[in-house]
């Protein structure tokens, strides 16, 4: 119904011009589309690979992640053979519709710590301190979970995507797992997107549910049909078309982003549509980089090798590819304690079936996850049990005190054929020293990068991995000896007393992708040399983009998805790829407001450098810069903020 009624341009009707194109209309790509539309004198072209998928699937919680979907949704590259992992080859999951990877995540809300941002700002990007990102975190959300009595100054109740916490936990694994936690020195979080959370801890989780339990994606929250029908005339979506590459020219003045080659999905109908203002790559950290390199921006020994045209030689553009890898130990438990009830007990999925179908309730509103615990591995005595050694251990202010460990408790292993329950705690090393890299494969847009995620190419990721498996053990024991019925099912060999080749041979097979990948147009200055060239790690110096998201060196081409994370986030990536297409929207507009303020609409003037965007924005910036901890003030002034950037 979505589908039908939603206004899509065809390929042919595509204008030769519009001031904005935003190349992916993913998470990051929806967003800015809705924000840079909320100016009734500005045009914007969305360009989308795939579709506009919005069945009734597609929105219930349980069935509409990647790993329950039918896969049309998801674009699956297979990654490059692993060095590490005995040359197998792991699935590189994005976003393959309206709406990208918010489709089909896991739908976690979370935001990260302070020190997490402030390391970004302390990197040289100016501007990106938590002080400056959290009022688009503010701005973006609407938190159903009770802001409204004034109890959460730090979140937002008047923007377009709805946040909570699931109304109850469904599983008494997840009860046991935090008593567990709670006798190992592991507290539970209420609130993990509060400025003051602990680092260390099991935390409630909150997700981008609806106020009806359903999925909540960027294309339902910030580009519904009713805004895109209503913005039809400045904003046209055309879906099912891909952009082959950035048409770049040289002047006088450097090089230019003219406008984009689009064709349909098959190559056919090819044409150059021209950008009056700005080109927005946010095609994601996979597929930005690949647009750069085909556009001649990139390694220029590489493009050399690939017959493209060396516009710019950025080394960095395709490289520093970090990602989260996971892996599963997987434990029987109690049937009915599992969502393996549903495949054990057929009839049961009848019946949630119809729950949901006529009330609206049951276990298909419920997520896949209910309770990561966040862990510092340094924290972790040799019973793996929290040793808290000096006062500032805790402060979540300091990059150092940064998780390095999550364990993901999932209630389903396969152990269908005995006809029991199933759990799984994914161990996940949440900050990765090992880079890696997308890079062409040909200069043809269809064919599909080598994705090599250099997976556990140092020892220190290799460490990290074996304390998240040991935990687990630990975990597990703890609950066993508080009385929970929980067995090994499939772990490594020698099980609890593993030796570390064990674990190593065990991660070797096991292990999958989180599908969290960034860094690949990082930010930092271009020069910038905060990573060390090549050694184990795979690093590549330098940065993509500046800090206002500009392409160094090229007019008019900004990047805006996850691929510009400066580093890997110690938590999940969408809130924070959302408010950084929010905070690229400001900057777009502070430095085009200023730009027609004065008269001018040449985009000459706009060099990257030009220090009048930079200004402008830095006024604007300290108009909505908050003390972190005054939240209270922070949540009234954004919500002037919020009202105030409607009437742009
Ligand atoms: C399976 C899965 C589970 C995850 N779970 C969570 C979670 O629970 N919580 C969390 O915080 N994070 C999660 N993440 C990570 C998070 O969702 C992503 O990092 C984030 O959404 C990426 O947003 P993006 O805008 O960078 O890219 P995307 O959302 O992938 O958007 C990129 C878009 O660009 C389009 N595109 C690419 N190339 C072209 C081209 N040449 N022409 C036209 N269009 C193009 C793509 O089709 C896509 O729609 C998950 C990711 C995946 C894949």
């Amino acid at each position: 119904m979505f589908s039908s009624r939603f206004p899509e341009t065809p390929l042919r009707s595509v204008l030769p011009s519009y001031d904005y194109i935003v190349v992916g209309g993913g998470t990051a790509g929806c967003v800015l589309a809705n924000r840079l539309t909320q100016d009734p004198d500005v045009t914007v072209l969305l360009i989308e690979r795939g579709g506009v998928q919005n069945n009734f699937i597609s929105r219930v919680p349980l069935l509409s992640s990647h790993f329950a979907s039918d896969g049309s949704r998801s674009h699956v590259v297979p990654s490059a053979p692993q060095k590490h992992l005995n040359g197998r080859q792991l699935d590189v999951v994005s976003g393959k519709s309206l709406g990208g990877a918010s489709k089909i995540n896991a739908m976690m809300y979370t935001r990260g710590l302070p020190a997490e941002y402030d390391s970004w700002e302390a990197m040289g990007n100016e501007g990106w301190g938590y002080r400056d990102v959290l009022p688009y975190f503010i701005k973006t959300e609407n938190y159903l979970d009770g802001a409204a009595e004034g109890k959460s100054p730090w979140h937002g109740t008047k923007g377009e995507w709805p946040v909570q916490s699931h109304p109850r936990r469904h599983w008494k694994h997840t009860d046991e797992i935090i008593k567990a936690c709670s006798s190992m020195g592991v507290p539970y979080v209420d609130d993990l997107n509060a400025p003051d959370a602990p680092p260390h801890g099991c935390t409630k989780m909150y997700y981008t549910f609806d106020k009806w339990g359903q999925r909540s994606s960027t294309l339902t929250a910030f580009l519904p049909s009713t805004i895109a029908r209503e913005r039809r005339d400045r904003l046209h979506i055309c879906t099912n078309t891909v952009v082959r590459r950035v048409e770049i020219s040289k002047s006088g003045s450097g090089l230019s982003a003219e406008g984009v080659w689009i064709a349909s999905s098959t190559g056919e109908g090819a044409r150059l549509v021209k950008a009056r203002r700005e080109v927005v790559l946010s095609a994601g950290a996979v597929f930005s980089p690949h647009l750069l390199m085909l556009s001649g921006i990139g390694p220029a020994e590489h493009l050399k090798e690939q017959n493209i045209i060396v516009h710019k030689d950025l080394p960095a553009v395709g490289g520093n590819l970090q990602d989260h890898i996971s892996v599963p130990i997987q434990f029987r438990i109690p049937l009915y304690d599992s969502l393996a009830m549903l495949v054990v007990r057929p009839w049961i999925a009848i019946k949630l079936f119809f729950l949901f179908i006529f009330f609206g309730t049951g276990l298909l509103l419920s997520p896949v996850l209910e309770l990561p615990i966040f862990l510092q591995s340094r924290l972790l005595n040799g019973k793996y049990e929290t040793a808290v050694t000096g006062s500032d251990d805790l402060d979540n202010s300091q990059a150092k005190n940064l998780p390095d460990i999550e364990i993901m408790p999932v209630s389903w292993a396969d152990v269908t054929k005995h006809r029991q329950g199933g759990l799984s705690l994914f161990s996940i090393p949440l900050r990765p020293t090992s880079r890696g890299t997308v890079r062409l494969t040909s200069s043809d847009p269809l064919d599909a990068p080598l994705v090599d995620l250099n997976t556990l190419a140092t020892q220190q990721d290799r460490a990290t991995l074996r304390t998240a498996i040991r935990y687990s053990f630990a975990l597990k024991a703890r609950m066993a000896a508080h009385g929970y019925p929980i067995f090994n099912s499939q772990v490594p060999e020698r099980e609890e007393s593993a030796s570390d080749d064990d674990l190593d041979a065990w991660a070797k097979t096991e292990m999958i992708s989180a599908s969290h990948y960034t860094s690949t147009c990082r930010m930092a200055p271009e020069d910038s040399r905060d990573i060390p060239a090549g050694g184990e790690g795979g690093g590549i110096p330098g940065g993509v983009v500046d800090a206002r998201l500009r392409v160094h060196g090229v007019k008019g081409l900004r990047v805006a998805d996850a691929s510009v994370m400066p580093h890997i986030l110690s938590t999940h990536l969408v809130a924070t790829t959302v408010a950084i297409a929010e905070k690229c929207a400001d900057m777009v507009k502070e430095d085009w407001c200023t730009e027609l303020d004065a008269g001018e609409i040449e985009k000459e003037t706009f060099a990257a450098g030009s220090q009048t965007g930079a200004e402008d924005g830095r006024r604007l910036r300290s108009r909505i810069s908050l003390p972190v901890k005054s939240f209270k003030a922070a949540s009234m002034l954004m919500n002037g903020v919020v009202s105030g950037s409607n009437d742009l």
